[in-house]
């Protein structure tokens, strides 16, 4: 099948399922990638509907369904090609004031590929996006790009590269209005700049804020904001640094599932590299993670780490137990346990079999032990973090 109508077929199950806001994203999605100005006009005056008739879910999930019925009889939409976006060689950057080195890094990022950056504060990560974005010069390595990206001036690459600081600056005027002169500049005008503008509007979740001025927004919506932006750029390597700071747990979730929506989308496919601190939410979608530390990576191929997992002769356990560290010594002294940290109100049990975690659950249920939270971390970044003692 088709990956356009494979897409459709999924978004008609989010809807059949009654996630009607999943179901709309997906569908919004479906939209763009088809660059059909008619089925903007569609999307917008349903969403038009939709802000009259807030409460008549049922009506708003036909319309969509129709919409998307519509969309199933267009020629299918899509790139074929899977060729790497970038190819990072041996990049080193040494600061001389500090003398702070980070790298070598070595990369091959993939259309649709997200890769999380995680690492301590001070480990490097603003350093790496920032020498990736061509904002600060390496010392040593290359940086290739797909070669319709090698063709392009500095100044265009620089805008299919896009780098979302941490801290991103005030603007003044209406969120609308600034996208309006974002799309302009990059020579989307008219009614395709309208349209192409609402269309993100939309699909960012900023129609109730499209009037408001800056200061008026609350920070997700500011970096919901910066995303829709970004995506009028149409990026092909989008470098966040810190998306998710100052979110709360639910809208770190829905960004980064519009992220990886939105990598994968048909038209535009595209690589992400973001920083964070999150690191279970950040690897719940990324493909591949990079650990900083003291400017180092260490690589994490989630695909891989999955094949290996046979070969992990370790288990490496996070939990938060009503316990002291004796009573737990005595509750799991039967497994071959190596070390057991207190590691910031909680421990890391470290066991030397693999894949023990349900016998372990087992053994805590059995011993009426109150169990706030557990987790395999054997796999995750997660476990770079402790502090060896
Ligand atoms: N312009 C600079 N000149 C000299 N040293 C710098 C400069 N910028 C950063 N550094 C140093 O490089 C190191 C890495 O900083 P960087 O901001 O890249 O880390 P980070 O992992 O992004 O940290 P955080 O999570 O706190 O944002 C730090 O020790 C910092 O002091």
């Amino acid at each position: 099948m088709h990956p356009f109508q494979s897409k459709i077929n999924q978004t008609k199950i989010h809807f059949n399922n009654s996630d009607v806001d999943l179901g709309f994203r997906n569908l919004v999605d479906c939209v763009l990638d088809t660059a059909d100005q008619a089925f903007y006009k569609k999307t917008i005056n349903l969403v038009s509907w939709k802000e009259q008739n807030p409460d008549d879910r049922e009506h708003f999930t036909r319309k969509s369904l129709d919409l998307l019925q519509e969309l199933a009889l267009l020629k299918p939409v899509g790139q074929d090609e899977n060729k790497p976006l970038a190819t990072i060689t041996d990049l080193s950057k040494k600061y001389r004031r500090s003398s702070f080195e980070i790298g070598p890094v070595s990369l091959l990022i993939n259309p649709g590929e997200i890769w999380g950056l995680v690492g301590e504060n001070g480990n490097g990560k603003t350093s790496l996006l920032r020498v990736i974005a061509k904002d600060l010069s390496p010392d040593k390595g290359t940086i290739t790009f797909s070669d319709d990206l090698e063709q392009l001036k500095l100044y265009n690459q620089r805008s299919h590269l896009a780098y979302i600081p941490q801290r991103t600056p005030k603007w003044h005027g209406s969120l609308k209005s600034n996208l309006k002169f974002t799309a302009s500049q990059y020579g989307i005008f008219g009614e395709e700049n309208e349209l192409l503008v609402l269309m993100y509007i939309i699909r960012f979740g900023l129609w109730s804020f499209r009037n408001y001025k800056w200061s008026e927004l609350s920070s997700g919506y500011k970096m919901r904001f910066e995303l829709a932006r970004t995506f009028l750029r149409k990026p092909k390597l989008l470098l966040l640094d810190e998306p998710l700071a100052n979110l709360d747990v639910l809208a770190q979730q829905l960004i980064l599932e519009d992220l990886k929506l939105m990598a994968a989308s048909l038209s535009n496919p595209l690589g992400i590299i973001l920083s964070s601190q999150q690191l279970f939410e950040v690897e719940k979608v990324a493909d591949k993670v990079i650990f900083l530390k003291k400017g180092s990576p260490i690589y994490i191929d989630q695909t891989i780490e999955e094949k290996k997992s046979n070969g992990v002769e370790k288990t490496v356990l996070e939990m938060d137990v009503q316990l002291s560290k004796e009573e737990l010594s005595v509750i799991i002294q039967p497994f071959p346990v190596e070390q057991i940290q207190f590691n910031g109100g909680i421990f890391i049990v470290h066991i030397s079999r693999r894949s023990c975690m349900n016998e372990i659950l087992q053994k805590l249920i059995d011993s009426k032990v109150q169990i706030t939270y557990i987790r395999d971390i054997s796999k995750s970044s997660r476990r770079f973090f402790i502090q060896t003692t």
